[in-house]
């Protein structure tokens, strides 16, 4: 993946499909993936990836984070199969079965992420869910032992934060990295907590960036991938 644009997924985070195919047909030339998440997926269903395709030869991400019993998230992933996306992401929270059993349910080339600890939590967040001791003190061990699970368990990849993706990509090469939470300098950190410029998190390790409202809400949203596309040049060749 020598060209920054296959790196790069944009999030259709609309309500409006006709909003989302705006934005797909507008940056399309840019990114290498479409990623349909709940608020898309909840209102407009499978009809959403379909009219993605009709408009763009980029690969979809399915992000529905599935958290929940193994036959049910078996069940929802062979469900996933026929509507010919490349990723879905499960929560590495709901378990060593139901990650065996996303794994084992996924059919014609459809690739399992663990998703680790979402890039909107700090620590603060963490001790109030009941994560404490050693494992807190330094983050990265929590995270490690969730992606550990997750390759454990045959998944093809993880959805980390920039700050932890150089451990994992060190210890688990063949997983693929997928990793939002990245910020320009100047754009706002909004509701996420652990992130990193383009540049920083592809040296760290990571093989796709998820980048949305740096892009979306940028004045000049051309002008803003750009320089994201040339961080991630800079980032391989460096
Ligand atoms: O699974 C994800 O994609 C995800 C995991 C995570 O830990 N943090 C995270 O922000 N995401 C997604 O990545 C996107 C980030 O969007 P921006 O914060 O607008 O760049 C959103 O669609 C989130 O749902």
């Amino acid at each position: 993946m020598n060209d920054p644009k296959e790196r790069l997924i944009f999030p259709l985070d609309f309500q409006e499909l006709k909003e989302a195919l705006f934005w797909v047909e507008r940056l399309s030339p840019y990114v290498g993936l479409f990623k349909i998440g709940l608020e898309l997926f909840t209102k407009e269903g499978p009809r959403a990836i379909e009219e993605v395709k009709k408009r763009s030869t980029a690969g979809i991400f399915l992000d529905l984070k599935l958290n929940d019993i193994p036959n049910t998230i078996a069940g929802a992933v062979r469900s996933a199969c026929s509507l010919g996306v490349s990723f879905l992401t499960v929560h590495i929270l709901s378990g060593r079965k139901a990650l065996e059993s996303a794994v084992k349910s996924a059919e014609g080339g459809l690739k399992i992420l663990g998703v680790t600890i979402l890039t909107s939590l700090d620590k603060a967040d963490l001790l109030e869910l009941g994560f404490n001791g050693e494992l807190l003190f330094n983050l990265e061990d929590l995270v490690f032992k969730f992606a550990l699970l997750a390759k454990t368990t045959g998944c093809d990849g993880l959805v980390t934060s920039p700050r932890e993706v150089k451990i994992l990509k060190e210890s688990f090469p063949q997983l693929i990295t997928i990793v939002p939470g990245i910020r320009l300098e100047s754009s706002p950190k909004d509701d996420q907590q652990r992130t990193a410029t383009p540049y920083e998190a592809i040296r760290r390790g990571a093989d796709y960036l998820v980048v949305g409202r740096p892009i979306r809400e940028a004045k000049d949203p051309e002008k803003a991938l750009e320089s994201i596309l040339k961080d991630i040049q800079r980032a391989l060749q460096d």
